[in-house]
């Protein structure tokens, strides 16, 4: 193995029980968007007992951190996750759904594993500079709020990526390969109407209910469906129905709305028509409305230099080995997906190449534990979700893969991927990115000249299309409440 691929593997296997302990920790206590203190004062508290300078509230976000190790350039960033979802707890390592405590929260995406990984990598990286007394900078981003919150495009809105020179991440999945589709840009908005409390039997002809127009509001955007654009996709979830009494008229109502598209100025323009309805809808019940922009983010802009090199060190790296009690539980958790499950993840799979992607989907039907590297190509295609790298790739080079920490088929969001995130499998899984990751930075410390190909092939695409922070200026994150 190159020294620099075998380098990362020693450091990150002798603390490994450091890394698998905080992973585990923060499984342990899942906090939802702009709220996960323990889980981010644990990380930054690992990062200063291994020699970085830790910024807390950076951005003035209080659960974002930025530590750092190192001087002088390049620097390199390493983004990690740690926000969990609401109402998914459920117990580790089984193979039904029974909740950990009833209504809590639960790491449904792995961003259990997303943090600790890049914290892995951030140590090797640490300590290969120390070593071999090589200028630059590593920084591990501490960042809170991905699942609804876009806490990354708040961080990029307050400069805290102004002086970065790439950044390297990874998602959870359940099989190892590159990021390398767009993702759909967003904007999250609530509307909140204001109506007349009465009562219902007695003189409903007095009140003026803002359900009304919240269900008015979402049949008109449910008609807009049909009338943007394929890709677009437009959900909403009623934060408010206005009260648990059908004998009131419900004065206070609130419907939340996140808006897709692959272009942030398709997401702009499909927000302006969603207005139109709220007011059409307030204008029929009358009440009043008041709109809150509440976050966006940006499409993800791959960056293909730098996916080369990430995709190098994958494949010098290897994939975790399995064994037969890991390969049991899987098989269990198989038995709980249906055909459509693993179809759709298999699409998934093959949508991050071209025909060697369907390929290798196809050969896969039967595999548990993924044993093979999906192969890699550059491609047009959009990720159908999203996510606040997207605003990071429009600042920086950005190179995210996945590690196989999951039974293949296991979709994001699941009880089933809860019960997965604190076993060996995923511990492995998250381990494996962390050495990608690392392996990854350090190509970019040891060669100038690719970090410089990195950063044109992101300067031409912004010469043509120049980014703007999706969030306007006096919108703050907000919890989930
Ligand atoms: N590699 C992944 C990155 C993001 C997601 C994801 O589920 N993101 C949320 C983000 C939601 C948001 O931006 O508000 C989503 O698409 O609903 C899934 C896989």
């Amino acid at each position: 193995m190159d020294p620099i691929y075998q380098f990362v593997d020693d450091v990150i296997e002798a603390k490994r029980g450091t890394f698998t302990d905080i992973a585990d920790d923060i499984w342990d206590h899942p906090e939802t968007r702009f709220e996960e203190h323990w889980s981010a004062e644990r990380l930054a508290c690992a990062l200063e007992a291994e020699g970085f300078s830790v910024e807390r509230n950076a951005g003035n976000i209080k659960t974002a951190f930025v530590a750092s190790f190192g001087s002088g350039l390049p620097v390199i960033a390493l983004l990690g996750e740690y926000d969990a979802l609401a109402g998914l707890s459920q117990c580790s390592g089984e193979d039904s759904p029974n909740p950990l405590v009833e209504d809590a929260n639960g790491h449904g995406c792995g961003h259990n594993l997303l943090g600790s990984a890049a914290f892995a990598g951030a140590v090797a990286v640490k300590n290969w500079l120390e070593q071999s007394g090589a200028k630059g900078t590593v920084r591990f981003y501490g960042c809170p709020g991905e699942e609804g919150g876009s806490g990354k495009t708040f961080m990029v809105r307050e400069g805290l990526f102004d002086d970065v020179d790439a950044a390297i991440t990874w998602h959870p999945e359940a099989y190892a390969g590159m990021f390398s589709t767009s993702s759909l840009a967003n904007i999250q908005v609530a509307y909140r109407f204001n109506g007349i409390a009465a009562h219902a039997a007695n003189s409903p002809h007095l009140g003026r209910s803002a359900l009304d127009a919240v269900t008015l509001m979402t049949t008109g955007s449910n008609f807009l469906n049909e009338h943007i654009i394929e890709k677009a996709r437009v959900h909403y979830a009623i934060t408010n129905a206005g009260g648990i009494s059908p004998n009131v008229v419900q004065a206070q109502a609130e419907v939340l709305y996140l808006i897709r598209a692959p272009e942030m100025a398709q997401a702009q323009h499909i927000f302006e028509r969603i207005n139109k309805i709220a007011e059409g809808a307030a204008l029929m019940t009358e009440t009043t409305v008041n709109v809150r922009f509440d976050k966006a983010c940006s499409n993800y802009l791959p960056n293909r230099n730098l996916e080369a090199v990430m995709y190098q060190a994958l494949q010098a790296l290897g994939l975790p080995e399995w064994n037969e009690e890991e390969l049991a539980f899987a098989k269990k958790i198989r038995a709980t997906l249906t055909e459509n499950d693993l179809q759709n993840s298999l699409n998934n799979i093959a949508n991050t190449s071209n025909e060697e992607g369907k390929a290798f989907a196809r050969r896969h039907r039967e595999t548990l534990l993924i044993d093979e590297i999906a192969p890699y190509a550059a491609n047009d295609k959009i990720l159908p979700g999203s996510t606040d790298v997207g605003d990071v790739s429009w600042k920086v080079p950005v190179a995210q893969c996945f590690s196989p920490c999951f039974t293949v088929g296991t979709p994001l969001h699941t009880w089933q991927l809860v019960s997965q995130g604190r076993t060996s499998i995923a511990h492995k899984g998250m381990l494996h990115a962390g050495k990608v990751m690392a392996a990854t930075a350090l190509q970019l410390f040891t060669q100038p000249q690719t970090l410089e190909a990195c950063q044109s092939e992101l300067h031409a695409q912004l010469a043509e299309r120049p980014y703007q922070c999706p969030i306007p200026a006096g919108v703050t994150p907000s919890p989930l409440k």
